[in-house]
């Protein structure tokens, strides 16, 4: 049962988190809250540690210190089944589904919901085929889902996880196998589920247009939290991933978008990445 006080407000409470692995500091001393429809990007350069940071919340790795809070809830606490209740997980590399259709597929996130011994209903159906035609796929209902493209695969998995119904929906670069279209519907599908969405993506520029906050990560630490206009600033942009760029006001959203300039990453290494690139020249 959700704790009714909690859920009106937080949904995720992440404080002091860390976590080693080989005597190495992975993570460290990472804090944030997430309430109810919020949706939280993850961005960091390459081995920032974005994937380990889920890997924690959604309970694969166990943080050497800090806490997890779900609706109020430490999560090692939780049951597997009120887990799987509340959280839905979309990874990049996930298991063989070798003889299953799609539809069968993205029937598995039923699972929670149901005991032993219970049938699929017509309403179990409607909802799977609400959740394959929001994801562009109800002419691939009945493919096989390993011969999916591998962005029809993504789009898939994350019907499966509309189809859980969860209160949070964790992902792992949701959008790497899509297809420009496809990576603008699916992360406006997501935030039109009203439900809170951690999601760790590349595209500083598609975080920057549909997330409500963004950590950004380096070397396992939070180098800044906030808004998008509040964490993308030219200066950072430039010391954490070592590439110059403009930030200016999106012509559409007025959040930050970044135009990169070409040339300038191996002088920023030679500076010790002191210098301001010289396109403000
Ligand atoms: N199980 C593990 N054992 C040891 N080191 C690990 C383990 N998992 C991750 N790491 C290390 O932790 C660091 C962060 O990895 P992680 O995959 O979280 O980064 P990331 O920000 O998701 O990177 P990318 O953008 O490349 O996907 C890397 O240096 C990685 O080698």
């Amino acid at each position: 049962m959700i704790k009714q006080s909690v859920q009106e407000t937080e949904i995720l409470k992440v404080d002091n988190l860390s976590w080693h692995a080989d005597e190495r500091e992975i993570l460290s001393g990472i804090h944030f809250c997430l309430t109810k429809g919020e949706m939280l990007g993850i961005i960091g350069p390459n081995g920032a540690g974005k994937s380990s940071l889920l890997r924690c919340l959604y309970r694969y790795i166990k943080p050497s210190s800090g806490t997890i809070t779900l609706f109020g809830d430490e999560i090692t606490t939780l049951s597997a089944k009120e887990f799987a209740k509340r959280v839905a997980v979309v990874l990049q590399d996930t298991p063989h589904h070798f003889d299953l259709t799609t539809a069968q597929l993205v029937a598995i996130g039923l699972t929670p919901h149901k005991g032993p011994f219970d049938i699929t209903t017509a309403k179990d159906r409607e909802i799977i085929t609400d959740a394959l035609a929001k994801v562009g796929l109800t002419h691939k209902a009945g493919q096989t889902y390993e011969h999916l493209s591998g962005g029809e695969k993504q789009r898939a998995l994350i019907a499966r996880a509309i189809v859980q119904r969860p209160k949070l929906l964790i992902l792992d670069e949701p959008t790497n196998h899509l297809d420009i279209r496809y990576q603008i519907q699916i992360l406006e599908l997501l935030r039109s589920l009203n439900i809170s969405v951690i999601t760790s993506i590349h595209d500083l520029n598609l975080a920057s247009a549909l997330c409500d906050q963004l950590l950004l990560l380096d070397a396992g630490k939070c180098i800044s939290h906030g808004t998008p206009v509040e964490v993308l600033t030219e200066q950072r942009i430039g010391d954490v991933f070592g590439v110059c760029c403009k930030v200016e006001p999106h012509p559409q959203h007025a959040n930050p978008q970044i135009s990169y300039f070409y040339g300038y990453s191996s002088i920023r290494e030679k500076q010790g990445g002191q210098d301001d690139c010289g396109h403000k020249a």
